[in-house]
């Protein structure tokens, strides 16, 4: 290994998504085939043993790439020197817990971290924030790092985006890989929106091919929106091999690129493209290169679009508007 290795921390690592992003990371898959990593291991105090059993399956799965790693229960460790930064751990919304507890509860975690990114982390480093509720959380961690470009910061909506893409491919009976410039725009809730009307299927107009305005209000969307509940009603837990999944895409596209004509969906600091206020965290259609993204610019959108951007963009700035009154941002 001739590269110095490349710094990746992972909050909530003794978790489910952790459990399962840790190993591809480790074999290469977040950051290439070439490319070292060394993991620190952020947990909460009674849950370090767990993380020191995950790292001793690490050890034992002999990954050539992986240079070390570290466990700690403290933040600004956890942050030093970092590049890559994958916050997963969050605080579950429990019986009886309001939306505002909620928020609260979660920005006793995330504002301490993005402290300890603003004063430890490297120059170049890369946030993406994966515990719910992802947008605000990123806002919050976002709002404790002054001196990292906000736009360091994003949220993930490429597992929506992914459960879009098959959607999608099974209504048309197309293959996922043949569908291109599909977009999520707005909250990981409920509220997102799955846009096909700019999306292709085979160099083919989706909306057009897809002709059905029934099916996409009707099951489309709300089955793309919903299937995180869906998910934790089958399982009886949330999404983790295909969150952890969409956590590998997310940051692979942001550092290696989207393809020539493709775009992707990614939870981004608004500035103010398509009416969204600035500064939220919203999802939109992003092109990424040479580690940076841009928002892709210039795209009609429809009334069917716009009423459904808009609902979701106000839950977010409800959300901005709760965790500044709660003085967390
Ligand atoms: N954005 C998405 O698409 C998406 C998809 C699936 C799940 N999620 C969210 O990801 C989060 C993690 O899910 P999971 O299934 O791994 O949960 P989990 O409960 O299995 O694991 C969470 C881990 O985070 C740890 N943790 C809690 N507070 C912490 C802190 N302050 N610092 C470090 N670690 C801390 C816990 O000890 C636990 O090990 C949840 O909020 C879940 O809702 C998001
Ligand atoms: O953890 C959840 O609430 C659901 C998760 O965000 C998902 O989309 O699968």
């Amino acid at each position: 290994m001739s590269r110095t290795p490349v710094n990746v921390t992972v909050t909530g690592a003794a978790g489910q998504i952790g459990y399962a992003l840790l190993f591809r990371i480790a074999s290469g898959q977040l950051l290439g085939p070439d490319v070292p990593v060394r993991l620190r291991l952020l947990e909460i105090t009674p849950a370090l043993k767990a993380a020191e059993g995950t790292a001793m399956e690490l050890d034992d799965s002999a990954f050539p790439l992986l240079s070390g790693i570290d466990i700690t229960d403290d933040p600004n460790v956890a942050f030093a020197g970092t590049n890559v930064a994958l916050l997963v751990g969050a605080r579950p919304r429990t019986k009886g817990m309001e939306r505002g507890d909620l928020l609260e509860a979660n920005g006793g975690i995330f504002k301490p971290q993005g402290k300890a990114i603003n004063d430890h982390a490297a120059d170049d480093v890369k946030v993406l924030v994966v515990g719910n509720p992802a947008n605000t959380n990123a806002l919050i961690a976002q709002a404790a790092a002054p001196d990292v470009p906000a736009e360091r910061f994003t949220a993930m909506t490429r597992l929506d985006h992914n459960r879009a893409l098959t959607q999608l491919a099974k209504k048309t009976g197309s293959a996922v890989s043949d569908i291109r410039r599909l977009t999520i725009w707005g909250n990981h809730s409920a509220t997102q929106y799955p846009d096909i009307f700019h999306a292709e299927i085979a160099g083919k107009n989706a909306a057009e091919t897809v002709n059905d305005e029934a099916w996409l209000a009707d099951d489309f969307i709300p089955t793309v929106a919903k299937r995180g509940a869906a998910i934790i009603e089958a399982r009886g837990a949330s999404s983790a091999a295909s969150a952890a999944n969409a956590a590998i895409d997310h940051v692979h596209t942001w550092v290696n690129g989207t393809p020539e004509g493709d775009w992707t969906s990614m939870a981004v600091p608004s500035d103010g493209s398509y009416g969204v206020p600035e500064g939220i965290i919203s999802s939109f259609p992003v092109t990424t290169s040479g580690g940076s993204y841009e928002i892709v610019q210039g795209l009609e959108i429809n009334a069917f679009s716009r009423t459904r951007i808009d609902a979701s963009v106000q839950e977010l700035s409800d959300e901005r508007e709760a965790v500044r009154a709660l003085g967390l941002i």
